[in-house]
Parts: C-alpha cells; structure tokens; sequence
C-alpha cells in the first residue's frame, strides 16, 4: 500500500465557499437571507457572491491574497461577504462596528487594507479611521453599504467610490471564483476582542474554516433548512463559523442591526426561529426581558465567549430556550469544546442541569485534542476537578498565527504543537473540563486560588444581581482579596447592602473566597463584544487600596 500516496483526485483544497454553490443547486428557491422587508432565496445569493467576487476582482483590481475590510453591523451584504471576498482570492477581515476611530485605524493600517466596506452607520467612524492613517499609508477604498435604513447624509456619499449595490448590479453573476491553490491560503484575519491586551491579527486558512463550519454544526446538531437569528455579531470571529454553515444546511439568515430583548422575542415569533447564538449577556438580556411569555416552539441557543453562571443557564431555559453551552477563542474561530449532553441528566433537577451545562465540556468531534496541564512542566493535571492548569488545544482549527508578529504567535504555539489558551480549568473525573478564570483574572488570597467565575456565579443566583464581576484587589496582609463588582436589576425592591451580599456570600462559598469588598455600579463596563472589562474594574480595586488598611476585618477570612 506504500505506493498509494495522495492524488489530484482527492486533494481539492478544502473550502466552505463551495457550500454556497451546493445551496444554490438545492435550496435554489429556498429562503437564504431575510432582514426587515428584503428577502433572498440561495439562488439569488449565488448570483449576488458571485458579481461582487468578480467586481472586487476585475473592477477594483483587487489581487488575490490582500486584504479586504468589512465594518458592518449583521446586515446582508456583511452575510454576502463571507463569501463573495474570499472568492475574488482576498482576505476577509471584519471589523468590529463598535471600535473607536483610532483602533479602526490602527487595524486598517497594520493589516495594509486595500478595499473597505463601510455600513450607513459606521461612514463617520471609517471616514475619520481612515483619515487618522499616517502620512505615506495607502489609503483603502471605501465601499458603502446602505439599506432603506433613513439618515444618510448625501455629502458623505461622495466620500465613497460607490455603493455595495453598484458592485452586485455592474459585476458578473459568470465569474468564475477564484479557488484556493492550497487549503492553507489565508481566507480570513480577524483581531481578537483585546479584553486582555491590544487586539492581535489572528489570521486562519481555507482549511480551518471548512473544518470548524462542519464541526460546529455536527456538534449543536443543527437540521437542514433551520431559521438562524443573528444575534451574534458576524464581526466577532465570524459569527463563530455558522455564515458558512448556514449555506452548508441550506438555513435561513435572519439579520438584523441592533436587538433588545423585546426585539428578539418578536422576532423568533415572526420568522419562527429554531436557532441562534450569543455572549451570556444575550441570555441575560432574555431572561430579565419584562412581560414575556415562555417560547411556543423550542430555540436552541449557543452560547459561549464568557462563562455563563449556571443561574442565568437555568433562567433561560425556563422560558423555553434549549441551551448549548461551547467555548472557543478567536485563535481558534470557532467552538472547539462544549458540554455534549447526556440523556440521562435530563432526570436531573433543573438546578443541577443548570450546573452541569455550566461546564465548558469536551473537545468536539474535530478537535483532535484538548488538555489542561501544568503551565510549568506541561504534565497534565489530575482529573479530579480541583487540580488548577492551563487549557491547551490543538487541532485543523488552530490559526495559522498572528499577522507580523511572530513572537506572539510562538509563545501561543509551542514546539510540542499546542495552542496555549491562557485560560485556567480543570478536569473533571468523568473527563469534562470547566474553565476557573482566565490566567489573568485567578485572584490569590492568602496563597489560595480563587476563581473569580465561581463567586460570580453565586452573585449571579442573589435575586437583586444584574451583572457581576469579581477582581483582585490588592491587601497587605493577603496579598490580594477579591472585590465585587455588581450592576443591580432594574426592578431591584431595595438594594441589599455590603453586609448582606457578604453574608449571601457567606452561605455559598467557603470563606477565603468570599468577597472582602462590594462596589455597586449603574453597569459594568464592557468591551466592544461584550465582555466585561476586568482590567478596568482591577483598575480601580487597585485605586482602592488595600482591603486590610481600608478596614476590611481579617477574620472574615
Ligand atoms: N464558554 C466559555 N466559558 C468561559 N470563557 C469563555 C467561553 N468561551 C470563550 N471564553 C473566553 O473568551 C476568550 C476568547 O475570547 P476572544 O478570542 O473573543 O478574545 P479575548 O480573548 O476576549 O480578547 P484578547 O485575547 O484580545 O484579550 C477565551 O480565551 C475565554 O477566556
């Protein structure tokens, strides 16, 4: 069998952009993508890929291998170029809406963009990125992107080269797209949400994408043809991966710009959503929505990016939400862990499923490994559930690196080939993993380990609790003691005290993790995807001063 070696008969690069075809041979009349009052069939989308491909290609000259930004919130042609730049032979690189001119800027510059789309909304943040580029610089093409959407300012239009419907209307639905020469070509660059440094250029090849978009829809167990709300902005890490698995199901898009909770609700109830995915926060926001009637039908919901506390888990699901709990990380794209669930904890109470969802789980079909080790001696840690280490993956959805950094991409993949994640977990006996904190984040008091998920996820359950997050604040007697910070609800009846939530706290977690101080917040601040700022909440804990000084008694310890 030695002489059976690989043939170009069975070595076409892998590429999710030949889902889009398929869709269109199958699903032709089928509803592709709907938002608002627009509605496109896959044979319509096809043909609209295809001449913006050719436009960006032949009519703005773009080479294959540059890169081309997109700054949009999740509108159709945001969904559309997923495929229509990486099959003009170009590299996607989404950039987050919700960034300051100065990151756009920077972003544009070091990713040497040649061509960017701009939505109706984000002209002013593009236009003054762009005009913030050092001298010297090539300047990117800006494209606008407008929908029936009112207040465009017509002096601003002549900023642009022109808008994202002269390229669909004036490019050719013949082109021939350009395929990947190896599956390892770059398809996309996307900068991580920068909750913990500066955003890094993280970019991914042809491979990785077809990998990850299968894998993740095997894994939440997608059906063809399911109704996909876009909750998730597209913007981060690619929606994780479902742009192109919803063309390899044949599914329904459902965009849409900004969403609240009313929002959303009305929308399963119109198009009769079956899936959807988002940051805990989402199903925060779903759960605290007032007046709403639990779901008629069942929406599976991802969700992933943070941890979710198991209360908000347990909320959501009450309304009639089946959830799917997976983690991944940009250097990954997509999801590469998740809690697959066993029938049989289905006999379980509804807390404790709640519990056990809460736990980040096991690699998915594709990922070839996962483990948490010792970040000293890389020996992995013991499957007892207590043993602290660090999460590390390898696998086809691993990045290729970070763009022009080397270095950065080294002490991220190591000569042994994993990824290090720099988040702590450990492993349980029955070979499920639960994250703890990010490396970052872990609080030591006293010597201890304390994990900032765990104590938020007990102020999660206090009834008065919107938002939580826990950070180190520095103690002199301790080292440091954890500090919490807490967003209340709306509908709060009083707002409990200091002492109270330290007595709360008290009953449900051993006491050196306990928080020794509580800060009450109108809101928590957060990132552009999200997340809640730590950083900036350690910032003022460490302004604070030490807890031992400020009086915080040592025998709550
Ligand atoms: N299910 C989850 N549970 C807990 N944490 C999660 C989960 N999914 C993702 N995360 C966290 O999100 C991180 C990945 O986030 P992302 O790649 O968007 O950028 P970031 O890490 O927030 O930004 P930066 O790397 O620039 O600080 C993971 O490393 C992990 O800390």
């Amino acid at each position: 069998m030695e002489n059976l070696k690989p043939n170009p008969a069975n070595s076409s690069p892998l590429t999710p952009l030949g889902f889009l075809e398929r869709a269109a041979i199958v699903y032709g009349d089928c509803p592709s993508v709907v938002y608002n009052d627009t509605s496109y069939t896959w044979s319509e989308t096809h043909q609209r890929c295809l001449r913006v491909a050719s436009s960006i290609a032949v009519s703005l000259g773009i080479k294959s291998g540059q890169v081309v930004s997109v700054v949009a919130a999740n509108v159709p042609a945001m969904y559309e170029l997923h495929f229509a730049v990486p099959m003009a032979g170009a590299i996607l690189n989404n950039i987050n809406t919700r960034l300051d001119a100065h990151t756009v800027s920077v972003m544009l510059g070091h990713s040497e963009s040649k061509l960017v789309f701009v939505d109706q909304l984000s002209q002013n943040l593009v236009l003054d990125a762009i005009s913030m580029l050092p001298l010297n610089t090539p300047i990117p093409l800006p494209v606008l992107i407008t929908d029936s959407a009112p207040d465009v300012d017509d002096q601003l239009h002549d900023r642009f080269l022109c808008s994202y419907e002269d390229l669909v209307t004036n490019g050719d639905p013949g082109f021939r797209w350009v395929r990947p020469k190896s599956e390892w070509d770059p398809i996309v660059l996307n900068y991580t949400s920068g909750t913990t440094s500066s955003p890094k250029g993280v970019v991914h090849c042809h491979r990785g994408a077809f990998i990850v978009a299968l894998d993740s829809l095997i894994d939440w167990g997608v059906p063809k043809q399911p109704v996909y709300l876009w909750t998730l902005p597209m913007f981060h890490s690619n929606g994780w991966s479902y742009p192109w698995g919803m063309a390899a199901v044949g599914g329904t898009n459902v965009c849409l710009r900004k969403f609240d909770g009313p929002t959303i609700f009305h929308l399963i109830r119109r198009h009769s959503v079956t899936h959807m995915g988002g940051a805990p926060v989402v199903l925060n926001m779903l759960s605290n929505t007032p007046d709403v009637e639990p779901l008629k039908n069942p929406v599976h919901i991802m969700t992933g990016g943070a941890p979710p506390p198991a209360p908000v888990l347990h909320r959501t699901e009450s309304l009639g939400f089946i959830v799917c709990h997976g983690y991944g990380l940009t250097e990954v794209m997509g999801v590469v862990v998740s809690c697959a669930w066993k029938h049989e904890w289905n006999r379980l109470p509804a807390t404790e499923r709640a519990r056990l969802k809460s736990r980040q789980g096991v690699r998915t079909t594709a990922t070839a490994e996962i483990d948490i080790v010792d970040p000293n001696t890389g020996m992995s840690v013991k499957r007892d559930g207590m043993s602290l280490g660090e999460i590390v993956v390898r696998g086809g959805c691993v990045m290729l690196g970070y763009l022009k950094d080397s270095e950065a991409t080294e002490r991220c993949i190591n000569s042994k080939g994993w990824l290090y994640t720099g988040d702590v977990g450990v492993m349980h006996s029955d070979g499920y993993m639960e994250i703890k904190d990010r490396s970052k984040d872990v609080i030591i008091s006293g010597g201890e380990n304390v994990s900032s998920v765990e104590v938020e996820s007990a102020l999660y359950a206090h009834p008065a609790v919107h938002e939580a997050a826990v950070v180190a604040r520095p103690d002199e007697f301790w080292g440091e003691t954890p500090c919490a910070f807490l967003s209340l609800k709306n509908g709060a009846t009083r707002k409990p005290t200091e002492e109270e939530i330290f007595e709360y706290c008290r009953r449900k977690l051993p006491h050196y993790m306990v928080p020794k101080s509580v800060v009450f917040k109108e809101e928590l601040p957060k990132t552009s995807t999200g997340k809640i700022q730590k950083f900036v909440l350690k910032e003022i804990a460490k302004a604070m001063g030490s807890s031992t000084l400020a009086g915080v008694s040592r025998s709550r310890m």
